[in-house]
């Protein structure tokens, strides 16, 4: 599957989003090294610090599954330039994702910026970092 393939697949991962609260949806497609896409959407939540973001829905559906080789992430949102994922989602995918891995983020307009796990998240605290 291509870049532009993947990138619709987290268009359609993007109309399942949970919104009620920010009615900003964001949808994300994993693929994984054998091919198979996993989607992500947003999951808000009434206890707001609940709220799930797409990319880590797009992972732990991954890792239910499962599957934990990667080769692509594409992340969609209604923004102004490409979407830029939270910190949190950052630290999550440089512990999941080999630090080579391209993540694609992109809106509704077509911006794309590709970056590297490591660009995404430069000095991320890693398991290493438990050991002192
Ligand atoms: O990259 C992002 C940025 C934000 N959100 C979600 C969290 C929350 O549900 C809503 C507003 O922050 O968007 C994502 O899913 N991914
Ligand atoms: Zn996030």
């Amino acid at each position: 599957m291509n870049t532009k393939e993947l990138i619709e697949e987290a268009k359609l991962a993007r109309e399942k989003a949970y919104v009620p609260y920010s009615k900003f949806k964001v949808g994300a497609a994993l693929l994984t090294v054998d091919g198979k896409v996993y989607h992500g959407c947003n999951i808000e939540n009434a206890a707001y610090s609940m709220c799930n973001c797409a990319e880590r829905t797009a992972l732990f559906s991954a890792y239910a599954h499962n599957d934990k080789a990667f080769t692509k992430l594409a992340v969609v949102a209604d923004t102004d330039g490409p979407v830029s994922p939270c910190g949190a989602c950052r630290q999550v995918i440089s512990e999941l994702c080999d630090k080579d891995m391209p993540v694609v983020l992109t809106n509704l307009n077509g911006d794309i910026k590709e970056l590297t796990v490591q660009e995404l998240l430069p000095g991320a605290f890693s398991p290493e970092d438990l050991n002192g």
